[in-house]
């Protein structure tokens, strides 16, 4: 657990021996850190060369805790063909936490190693508390790391551990799957105008070896770290499984906490061939991309339907919802109509059906009532978490002499809008245009509509008011919003993510 640590300790040799006990012992010890050094060592190295291209920036996230200290001290002692660096958060929850950093950074100055500190101070968003917001923190941090890969410590016993509490919160196939040995970050969107930047892969190298092999390496090595005192608290689930249920669990299954860790393996591949499945049956069913129809999901048996469900509500972003949700949404499109339109509520978001076809869709972002009109030059605005792209043209789009006649601003729909995207045709109501386009109801709310002199002069998913068109030569600007000038509005909200 990251978060509260106190300071600096190592291993202890307990209990009282006689000088021939303490050799023996120290020879056993030291064949037991031999075989520690060979393991850690032997299997970082297999699973790097496998993974990191020679040349790659290798960063090791280091709490100050033991497991991240052996990473980054064994990748230091292979001398892989790769910079190597590493990255601590300090999250200023504990008083501690300025020596902890402190720790890390004479840690790392002591081998030459170049460290990065991020000062965050979490905050809570809705029903999150604090340790759950300085997680979501760190990752995000990671994310933002100038490394191509970062390198976490968790090892097989955290696996165990990570299974155990996830099937004790009713996890399904995939989140028994466990944690990944790598995976991608997704760095924040990417500021107006800039380019995305480029997130680091995450990968944890230790994940095959036990703790005790960790433990040894690092009493052979002497290495000193930093203790967490909130790892004893069993009032933490995670503590309470690591301290009283997998020792005693162990005395009888030797080999359980390996089993365990094996077992999210199983699961991993189990959750790979269930998405398979939903893949052949999404190309199946809706041939070319297309979007599915609600006639196609119900022709399909409960179970293959509660499983294409699942994979479009991931691939929409959205987290995994709980086998119950799964269930009642199942239940209530078998019930719909075709030509209803039906809204099933979600955790994080919906399912709706519109004109006979599926729509996942995440809770989106509030929209902003009205936002004032400038154009100094091409820009990119939000609305509503998703791009409004403004940019310059000549001969189309919207004619900034006609927008500089009155005072311009962006507003929401609130009804009885006209519009007259064709000089030939006579103006329109806002909500016939947008039928006829088959924008769906929930879009039409979220569409921004620039205004001028109280005249509308633009609908995104619509078009240009002939009144304000660009003549051939004129300069003009041309908006979009994520891409859409006219119709199909899609509901994706700027990408976001958090997985283990
Ligand atoms: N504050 C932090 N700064 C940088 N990396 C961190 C931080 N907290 C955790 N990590 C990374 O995430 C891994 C898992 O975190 P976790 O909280 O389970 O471990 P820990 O007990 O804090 O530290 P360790 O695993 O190093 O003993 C760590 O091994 C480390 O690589």
């Amino acid at each position: 657990m990251a978060g509260r640590k106190s300071s600096p300790s190592a291993d202890q040799p307990a209990g009282v021996a006689t000088a021939a006990g303490l050799q023996r012992r120290e020879a056993a010890t030291a064949d037991a850190g031999d075989a520690a050094v060979q393991a850690v060592l032997s299997s970082l190295s297999t699973f790097c060369v496998a993974r990191v291209p020679a040349g790659d920036r290798l960063c090791v996230a280091l709490s100050g805790g033991r497991d991240s200290l052996v990473l980054l001290d064994a990748l230091q002692r292979l001398a892989l063909p790769n910079a190597l660096s590493a990255l601590h958060v300090n999250h200023g929850l504990s008083p501690h936490a300025a020596d902890w950093a402190c720790f890390c950074a004479d840690f790392c100055a002591a081998r030459a190693i170049p460290l990065q500190v991020i000062e965050l101070a979490p905050i809570a968003s809705d029903g999150e508390g604090l340790e759950a917001a300085a997680r979501r923190q760190r990752y995000a941090a990671f994310a933002r790391c100038a490394a191509d890969w970062l390198a976490l410590a968790h090892h097989r016993d955290d696996q165990a551990e990570t299974l155990l509490l996830r099937l004790l919160r009713g996890a399904g196939v995939a989140g028994a799957g466990g944690m990944p040995a790598e995976r991608a970050l997704h760095a924040d969107p990417a500021p107006a105008g800039g380019s995305p930047a480029r997130a680091p892969r995450l990968i944890r190298p230790l994940l095959d070896l036990p703790r005790a092999t960790l433990t040894a390496y690092a009493g052979h090595f002497g290495l000193r770290w930093i203790e967490d005192e909130s790892n004893a608290d069993c009032r933490h689930r995670r503590n309470f499984i690591r301290h009283r249920i997998l020792p005693p669990l162990s005395s009888v299954f030797p080999g359980g906490s390996a089993a365990l860790a094996r077992a999210t393996g199983h699961f991993a591949e189990a959750a790979l061939l269930l998405d398979e499945l939903a893949q052949l049956d999404r190309e199946r069913l809706a041939p070319a991309g297309g979007r599915l129809s609600l006639a196609a999901l119900n022709s399909l048996t409960d179970a293959r339907a509660r499983n294409l469900l699942r994979h479009e509500m991931r691939c929409a972003g959205l987290p995994a919802a709980d086998a119950r949700w799964l269930e009642e949404a199942r239940r209530q499109l078998a019930s719909t109509r075709a030509t209803a339109e039906t809204c099933v509520a979600l955790p994080a978001g919906s399912l709706r059906v519109f004109r006979g076809e599926l729509y996942v869709l995440p809770r989106l972002p509030p929209l902003p009532s009205a936002l004032p009109w400038s154009f100094d030059g091409d820009a990119v605005l939000d609305w509503g978490g998703r791009r409004l792209l403004l940019r310059r043209t000549i001969g189309a789009g919207i004619s900034l002499a006609r927008l500089a006649e009155g005072a311009a601003h962006f507003a929401l729909r609130c009804g009885g809008e006209r519009l007259q995207p064709d000089a030939r045709r006579p103006r329109r109501s806002l909500k016939n245009l947008l039928q006829e386009q088959a924008v769906p109801p929930w879009q039409r709310e979220r569409l921004p509509l620039l205004w001028c002199g109280g005249q509308l002069v633009w609908a995104a998913g619509i078009g240009v008011d002939a009144a304000f068109a660009c003549a051939a030569g004129e300069a003009g600007v041309q908006l979009d919003w994520e891409g859409l000038s006219s119709a199909a509005v899609v509901a994706s909200p700027l990408a976001s993510s958090s997985a283990n």
